[in-house]
């Protein structure tokens, strides 16, 4: 468990014991969970990325369903977030970044922790939510993943990891795919995306596909379709240049819904066994009931410390996500969304390398479904 030490020893010895309660209670039921601050776990559909360890903080899930992720150090995480803010500025005109809203995770402002305010976290949607058995894969989109402002050493270090960057246009850092016959998910690291090359490249796509019974199809079109939605918004425009960024792909893995959404009303109430994969609910219900019920309304932050940081639970949209009247049947059975901005940069000239690695994956894509 991971406590960090606040100067009010007081509520921290209160804290503290209900944490041990709960990791108690959770242990009696045979499902430990790493009960952080304010009721956050690590995110369990994390895929890719600085993970949970003793110097990294992960991404997070809060428990009304948002993830955080811990700003990294300058100038990395302030460039993430001064992206976001600028995209989700609510007295935004320019219609190209309005347009980008929809490739992206819904923002919710800057979070922290109430025992640790000076820690900053990004609290963002969760793009796997409403799926009931999400296949998530990130991958890595460009001819470069180290920015012009990278030092030698940096750009060598990138280009040693995936020397086929510049040919390929994109890396597959991390997938998990769920497999009907086992009721689990397999999954891959990057050291597997670094593996594959020119001739095997489709081969590594295709296994995100295979649900250890057939290729889902239908889950490749929809993909190839929200892929060549977010080429057209590159190919309109010039003001931005993106590195070392990435797309996450989820399609729903369960065989016996069609939509998440519908699925886990139906799965409402329902404990999950041991060893069985959760279904994309991993609220602790112990930390829940000592944060109290949340409120959602807005989705910027409403609770502010002294240096205008956004501190405590902020209000979030509660929205009925996937709801099969809002949305083109069959479209919710799958989500792409850009990621990671750490080095996005103004510009003025088209992205073409993130083009490149769009164009790319899209017709490995393609290829796929002609087999
Ligand atoms: N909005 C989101 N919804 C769901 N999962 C997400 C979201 N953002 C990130 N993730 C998960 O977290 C992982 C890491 O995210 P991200 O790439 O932003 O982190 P990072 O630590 O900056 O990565 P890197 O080390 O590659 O720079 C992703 O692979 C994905 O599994
Ligand atoms: O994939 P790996 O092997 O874990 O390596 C990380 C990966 O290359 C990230 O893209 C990079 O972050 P940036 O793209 O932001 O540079 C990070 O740099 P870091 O170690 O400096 O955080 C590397 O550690």
């Amino acid at each position: 468990m991971t406590l960090n030490v606040s100067a009010d020893g007081q509520i921290m010895d209160s804290l503290s014991r209900t944490l041990e309660k709960l990791e108690k209670d959770n242990k009696k039921k045979g499902s430990v969970k790493q009960v952080l601050l304010d009721g956050c776990v690590p995110f369990s559909h994390q895929v890719a990325g600085h993970k949970c360890g003793i110097n990294n903080t992960g991404v997070l899930q809060h428990p009304d369903g948002t993830i955080l992720k811990q700003l990294q150090p300058p100038p990395r995480g302030p460039r993430e977030m001064h992206f976001y803010t600028q995209v989700y500025a609510k007295d935004c005109t320019d219609t190209r970044l309005l347009d980008l809203q929809q490739h992206l995770p819904k923002f919710y402002g800057t979070w922290a922790p109430r025992e640790s305010p000076n820690e900053l976290y990004l609290k963002l949607e969760d793009v796997t939510k409403r799926f009931s058995r999400p296949c998530i894969m990130d991958v890595k989109i460009g001819k470069r993943s180290y920015d012009p402002f990278a030092s030698q050493e940096k750009r060598k270090e990138q280009i040693s990891k995936y020397p086929l960057m510049e040919e390929i246009g994109f890396l597959l850092l991390g997938m998990r795919v769920y497999q009907i016959d086992s009721d689990s998910y397999i999954t891959h690291d990057q050291f597997y995306g670094r593996s594959l090359g020119k001739d095997t490249i489709k081969n590594g796509l295709t296994r995100f596909f295979h649900n250890g019974q057939d290729l889902q199809r239908h889950a490749v079109s929809l993909i190839i379709s929200k892929i060549r939605s977010i080429l057209r918004w590159f190919e309109s425009q010039t003001q931005l240049h993106f590195y070392a960024s990435s797309l996450l792909l989820v399609y729903e893995g369960s065989p016996h819904t069609f939509n998440g959404w519908k699925h886990k009303r139906a799965e409402k109430g329902r404990e999950h066994q041991q060893g069985e994969p959760q279904s994309n609910c991993n609220k602790p219900r112990e930390a829940l009931s000592v944060q109290g019920s949340l409120t959602h309304s807005h989705p910027y932050c409403h609770e502010r410390n002294a240096n205008g940081m956004c501190v405590g639970s902020v209000e979030v949209e509660h929205e009925e996500i996937g709801m099969g009247d809002k949305k083109q049947f069959g479209q919710e059975a799958v989500e792409v969304k850009m990621i990671d901005f750490a080095h996005v940069f103004p510009s003025n000239s088209p992205d073409e390398g993130y083009m490149f690695g769009l164009r790319n994956l899209l017709s490995t894509l393609e290829e796929i479904l002609k087999d």
